[in-house]
């Protein structure tokens, strides 16, 4: 047999535990991985790596789980200013009279980007490289997206009423075409259309959606069936359930990605797994607007994918999610009433691979295996709260802390390095935020009698 020749890399890192999130390959302990051109190597033992591979650098992480970057799969970035602004309320009270008027009195262009610097900074810190983001001013959510060198989908806002970004929602539609020309095969960046909700979009701009769709085949995601109320309140204005009306409509398949889905009877689980439609869970923002919860142990009993997301900050009100697939696996279990409902290796598998399947990314991130984007990151498991360690899925989801991400590459570059982020003045964000603090403050807000 003639000698294999080694294979170059920019980096080889060795691991004590690599969990590469693929259904065929168990948790690996003592393996190796590289990164080559912004693409993965490997895994092998870690002996065997180094025969295999010729590295310019090496990184020895002796207590370390490299895990693949997580996905957050949805997100409102820019709202990473109005945390804490209107907080203990329920859903359309939250809306209507707090978070609409907020975005009319201060949302522009520049609060958007800066909005979206502030949560993308707190996203890689915490471990997550890809996010999916709903917002009021994609343009410059996708120049800061390149900036901080993440990767984002960037769902068009429309909804039939006037924004900062369009006049109506036909409005919005046509800025998706130039945005889209603008992004078409971009490395870093999908577009997807970003419907806000079936109570705020009209039969009108469902079909006019279709009809967008038919030419630029984009992903769509939605906020759908996220309470009670609204599905009360679409059964007599339509005399049909929301995800009924969708799926009339044509809009369901597995190009379509549903937020929230917290209320489910036999007949959407039937239409959601019928027509391989996403849902993606967001438990946190449900628990804390009172929402309801996501049946994520029915949903994907009957087949259907669940995604992870935090929503934005002013429903959650961090983006860690680390801490939101603690909350998934726990209220899994406590709402099915069986404890082995979402285990932790489930539970990554919703923030990781099941993630990148929703955003129609499997091809190619989600996983650690040869030949996928190298977005990935290592957590530090030598750490009180997560010793004893038994089994590293389980540490990571049930016990540790998301300051124990020690480094993130996301596309092959380290963008968190030691705990640290690289090439982003962390000091300027802080002050960019006292400032909007200062211009935003809330009348009677702190200190006020309750
Ligand atoms: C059209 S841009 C997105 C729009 O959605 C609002 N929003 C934020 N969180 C939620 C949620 O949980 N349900 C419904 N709408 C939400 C946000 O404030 C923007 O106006
Ligand atoms: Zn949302």
């Amino acid at each position: 047999m003639p000698p294999i020749a080694p294979l170059d890399a920019d980096l080889l890192i060795e691991a004590r535990w690599i969990l590469p999130m693929n259904e065929g390959l168990p948790v690996l302990e003592n393996h190796a991985i590289a990164i080559e051109s912004g693409r993965l190597l490997g895994p092998w033992p870690i002996d065997e790596a180094h025969k295999r591979v010729v590295a310019k650098r090496k990184l020895r992480l002796k207590n370390h789980a490299l895990l693949p970057g997580l996905i957050n799969a949805h997100n409102h970035a820019g709202m990473s200013l109005m945390r804490g602004y209107a907080d203990d309320l329920p859903l359309m009270t939250w809306l209507n009279e707090h978070i609409w008027p907020a975005e009319a009195a201060h949302v522009t262009p520049d609060f958007v980007a800066d909005g979206t610097r502030l949560a993308m900074a707190e996203m890689l810190l915490s471990g997550t490289t890809t996010f999916s983001d709903m917002y009021l001013a994609p343009e410059p959510v996708a120049v800061a997206v390149e900036q901080f060198g993440m990767r984002a989908q960037l769902c068009t806002p429309l909804i039939d009423f006037p924004t900062p970004w369009a006049s109506d929602f036909s409005a919005g539609l046509e800025r998706t075409v130039a945005l889209s020309g603008r992004y078409h095969n971009h490395p870093m960046i999908n577009l997807a259309y970003g419907p806000h909700a079936p109570y705020t979009v009209g039969d009108d701009s469902l079909a006019r959606l279709i009809e967008a769709r038919a030419q630029l085949g984009l992903p769509i995601q939605m906020h759908v069936h996220e309470t009670a109320d609204e599905v009360e309140q679409a059964l007599s204005k339509h005399g049909k359930r929301p995800i009924r009306r969708l799926y009339e409509a044509g809009l369901l398949g597995p190009h379509f990605q549903a937020v929230h889905v917290t209320q489910v009877d036999d007949e959407d689980l039937t239409i959601l797994s019928d027509s391989d439609t996403h849902v993606i869970h967001c438990p946190q923002s449900n628990l804390k607007l009172a929402s309801g919860f996501c049946p994520v142990d029915r949903l994907q009993s009957a087949g259907v994918n669940v995604a992870l997301g935090t929503d934005g900050a002013a429903s959650n009100n961090d983006l860690d999610m680390f801490d939101e697939l603690k909350s998934a696996a726990l209220i899994a279990k406590a709402v099915s009433g069986d404890a082995a409902a979402l285990p932790a290796m489930a539970a990554l598998a919703m923030a990781t691979r099941d993630g990148a399947k929703a955003l129609g990314m499997s091809q190619r991130r989600g996983q650690l295996v040869e030949g996928f984007d190298a977005d990935l990151i290592a957590v530090d498991l030598d750490a009180i709260n997560t010793l004893p360690l038994h089994h590293p899925a389980s540490a990571i989801v049930y016990a540790m802390h998301s300051r124990q991400v020690s480094h993130v590459w996301i596309n092959g570059k380290l963008r968190v390095d030691e705990g640290q982020l690289v090439d982003i003045d962390i000091n300027e964000l802080k002050r960019m935020a006292h400032a909007y603090q200062q211009t935003m403050s809330l009348p009677g807000q702190p200190g006020e009698a309750p």
